[in-house]
């Protein structure tokens, strides 16, 4: 397996500033579907993230319950709600989004999964699964065979854990991702510190992030900043690369000036202007 450090030199490669003809329509319409009662924020932040990361349109799909809460804390958010208040039961929307992430906040509720295999059926678009979304995966795995090559997924350890069963050493949580990776074509990200990408025999290890992100709601940050890039055209594996690494300079950003206790998932998506600015300099 190749190994390849994530630094500024591979980000140079991949990163395309945006153009100066472009428009909404251009830049790419990101779906984001999840949260359930209580969980609603991790909607707010993953949709926030990924407008923020350059996309043109972002579609919130919700229980009913989070439909005042997003559409007020995010004005430039489209939201579509499911008809159940306070869990997804049925996901129909009628807009045609360039990438989809689905998972965070969502919750298992037996109504969720059902919903969740009938979207994993019927979508054609690029794909993140991430939180509950890689939950209900695991409770079902006969669910894999649904989830199409060049996903997504994007779990933290316990969620890789529940994935692909526990492991006795790191080589072999590598081998057995690698493994996963392999026979279904998916980008496997462990999130973590460092965050590593297993994708297409190689695995890349992240040089950016610190323990600031070690708070609530981090990982459905990152959900967003990926499926933002996803729905800009960026390959699933150059997404994934760059995403993880923008998130990681949220984080040595804003902890210049926030320290590592106060930092919390709303201050990535606010230094995301500064992390993208960053890879405009010339250094
Ligand atoms: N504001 C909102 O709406 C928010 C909503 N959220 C939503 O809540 C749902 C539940 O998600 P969740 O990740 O909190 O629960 P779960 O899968 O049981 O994992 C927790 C356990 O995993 C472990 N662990 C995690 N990271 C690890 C690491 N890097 N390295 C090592 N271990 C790690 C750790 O286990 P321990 O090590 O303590 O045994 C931890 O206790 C989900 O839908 C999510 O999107 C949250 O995003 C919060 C903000
Ligand atoms: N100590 C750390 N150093 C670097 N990154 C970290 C650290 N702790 C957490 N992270 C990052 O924060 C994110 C946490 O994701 P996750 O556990 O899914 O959060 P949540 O579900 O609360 O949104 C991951 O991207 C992980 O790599
Ligand atoms: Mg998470």
């Amino acid at each position: 397996m190749q190994h390849i450090l994530i630094n500024r030199q591979e980000i140079l490669k991949l990163y395309r500033p945006i153009k100066a003809q472009a428009h909404k329509g251009t830049q790419g319409h990101a779906l984001v579907i999840g949260g359930s009662y209580g969980k609603i924020g991790s909607i707010i932040l993953a949709s926030k993230a990924s407008l923020r990361s350059g996309c043109g349109l972002v579609t919130a799909f919700i229980p009913k319950c989070g439909y005042t809460s997003v559409q007020t804390s995010f004005p430039e958010a489209m939201v579509i709600t499911d008809k159940m208040e306070e869990y997804i039961s049925k996901i129909e929307f009628d807009i045609t989004p360039n990438a989809i992430a689905i998972g965070m906040g969502m919750g298992q509720h037996e109504a969720t999964q059902k919903a969740f295999w009938e979207f994993l059926k019927n979508n054609d678009k690029p794909l993140l699964i991430d939180a509950d979304g890689i939950n209900i995966l695991s409770k079902n795995k006969e669910l894999f065979d649904f989830v199409p090559e060049q996903a997504i997924l994007t779990p933290h350890k316990k969620e890789l854990q529940r994935l692909i069963g526990d492991w006795n050493s790191e080589e072999e949580k590598i081998e057995r991702t690698a493994e996963l990776t392999e026979s279904k074509k998916w980008v496997i990200v462990i999130k973590g510190a460092p965050t590593q990408i297993i994708s297409n025999k190689a695995i890349y290890t992240n040089s950016t992030g610190n323990q600031a992100l070690a708070t609530a709601g981090s990982g459905d940050t990152l959900s967003g900043i990926i499926v933002g890039l996803l729905a800009q055209g960026y390959k699933p594996e150059e997404a994934a690369i760059l995403g993880v690494y923008i998130h990681g300079l949220t984080a040595d950003i804003g902890s210049k000036s926030l320290g590592y206790h106060a930092f919390i998932a709303s201050d990535s998506i606010e230094n995301l202007g500064k992390a993208f600015l960053s890879l405009d300099e010339k250094l």
